[in-house]
């Protein structure tokens, strides 16, 4: 048998993943029908909407939905409708951590990769190839053929594959349009194989054939894991190493650079911050610990925890740091946190280390003005209220305020925290704000952002993470 043509492309889950990922592929494959998928109405109102207000803020992808929706690229709600037309299916569904029952704290929840699965097998009537997008735990695809081949129906045949998504946000259409690589696993057997091909006929209309890596199921799921494990080790290592510069003198940013120059370690991802945030490093991390557990290995599980333990020690330092300098006790003060999303050029907060920083303020009764500029004012409350969850919204809303520009943020403060790296922090009228505030004027910068001996000149007394300047 020869693999199919694949002529209609359906996702589950409109999502930071299954919408700019399909309709990059419809961008690029014209003569695929892609028909993103999802419960959520508002969500896909959003993504249908007129004015092109879509549910998730990347540059570019305002661009990409332009040129595609309506020719051959389709938002809706009508989930089987997709199912039963599509010859190939992307599951990209959600997979957050367990909150409760076996596992819970570490486990990856699969109950929304379940569904969607059982959801293909009861409307199915035809051959599909169904691919794992979502981040799973390794062995996933066995259980989802297991459900599709127990429910199917019609002699409708299923072909897993494992397509891990390796996009970040901020930079997801640039990371599509031009990937690293994409990962494919199948089973070895003719018809896998013969699957895998589809897939990757389909991203060979715009991924050189190099970069299209095939691999078994097993590999490409762990692959996926192992990913992002590598990627926030580097981050740890180097949040690590950064206290050990503010306790010597030593700079962060020559260690990172000296230490990346070397073409074994390369330069990238070794920028010290006040912790990675994300809806994925920690809980794929979690996740590779309990699979480990689970694999009685637990040294290994302790080994990849330690990632995850590091970040966090990194947000309590940076917040130990702010109250420690601002003589020990910020009750009643007055501190700006700048940027609120997880990293720059996103709206995401998931995970952000400001909402870690912004409760640690809050515990210690310190009043926090909030500028993001890209976060909704809903969102906010939202992560706030969660994050606190023994203290009532009325009472977060008396003590934080949400404002729509620097110079209003610190007005009137005694400290500024930078927790993102938004490109906009970089024009900062440091004089203007300065002038501005309650003196002595502190700022804390998290994410090596400022020109501090600057910043000092003016008056400041300036942190940043990873210098063991003091505030002098
Ligand atoms: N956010 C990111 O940058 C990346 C995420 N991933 C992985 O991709 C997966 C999806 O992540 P996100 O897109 O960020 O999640 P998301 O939460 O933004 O989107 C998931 C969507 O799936 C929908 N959904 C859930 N169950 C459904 C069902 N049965 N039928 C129809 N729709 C359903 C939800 O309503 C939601 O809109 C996760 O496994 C994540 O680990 C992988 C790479 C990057
Ligand atoms: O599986 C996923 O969800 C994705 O997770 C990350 O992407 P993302 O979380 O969107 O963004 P990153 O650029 O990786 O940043 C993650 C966090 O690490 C922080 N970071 C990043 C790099 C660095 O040098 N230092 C640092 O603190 C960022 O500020 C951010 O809080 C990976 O980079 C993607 O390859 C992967 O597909």
């Amino acid at each position: 048998m020869a693999p199919i043509d694949v002529k209609k492309i359906c996702c589950i889950g409109a999502g930071y993943v299954g919408g700019p990922t399909c309709a990059v592929i419809a961008l690029k494959c014209p003569h695929i029908t892609v028909t993103i998928v999802d419960l959520n109405q508002s969500r896909i109102d959003a993504w249908n909407s007129d004015d092109f207000s879509l549910p998730i803020y990347e540059p570019g992808l305002v661009d990409v939905v332009k040129q595609a929706r309506g020719r051959n690229l389709f938002f809706s709600t009508d989930v089987d409708k997709a199912i039963l037309e599509a010859d190939l299916i992307f599951v990209s569904v959600n997979t957050p951590t367990k909150k409760s029952g076996v596992g819970a704290g570490f486990a990856a929840d699969l109950n929304y990769v379940e569904l969607a699965t059982r959801r293909i097998a009861a409307v199915a009537t035809s051959n599909k190839i169904v691919v794992e997008k979502s981040t799973v735990p390794c062995r996933t695809a066995e259980s989802m053929r297991t459900i599709l081949e127990s429910n199917s129906h019609g002699g409708a045949r299923f072909d897993i594959l494992s397509n891990p998504e390796f996009l970040a946000e901020g930079t997801a259409i640039k990371d599509l349009l031009s990937p690293d690589r994409v990962l494919i696993g199948s089973l070895q057997t003719g018809e896998g194989l013969d699957a895998c091909q589809a897939l990757a006929n389909v991203y060979a209309n715009w991924v050189p054939k190099e970069r299209i890596l095939t691999v078994g199921l097993w590999s490409s799921e762990l692959s996926k894991l192992a990913a992002n494990a590598m990627l926030a080790q580097r981050i740890s290592s180097i949040n690590a190493l950064s206290a050990i510069c503010e306790a010597t003198g030593a700079n962060i940013d020559e260690v990172s650079h000296a230490v990346g120059f070397d073409s074994r370690i390369g330069p990238k991802f070794l920028r010290a911050s006040v912790g990675f945030g994300g809806s994925c490093f920690q809980k794929d991390i979690l996740n590779l610990v309990y699979l480990s557990e689970s694999l009685h290995l637990p040294e290994v599980a302790a080994y990849w925890r330690q990632v995850v333990d590091m970040n966090e020690y990194q947000k309590s330092r940076f917040s130990k740091t702010v109250v420690d300098t601002l003589f020990k006790t910020i009750t009643g003060k007055h501190i700006a946190v700048l940027g609120f999303a997880f990293k720059a050029d996103t709206g995401d907060t998931r995970e952000s280390a400001a909402i870690t920083l912004i409760r640690d303020f809050l515990s210690e009764r310190a009043y926090v003005t909030i500028y993001d500029p890209k976060v909704e004012e809903s969102q906010i409350w939202q992560d706030l209220s969660e994050a606190c969850p023994n203290t009532p919204l009325e009472t977060i809303k008396k003590y934080v305020t949400i404002v729509h520009n620097v110079i209003e943020a610190c007005k009137d403060k005694e400290a500024v925290v930078i927790a993102t790296e938004w490109k906009e922090f970089l024009e900062i009228d440091w004089q203007t704000v300065y002038d501005h505030m309650t003196k002595p004027a502190f700022v804390f910068d998290g994410r090596l952002l400022i020109d501090a001996d600057k910043l000092r000149k003016i008056g400041f007394k300036v942190k940043v993470i990873g210098r063991g300047d003091s505030t002098q």
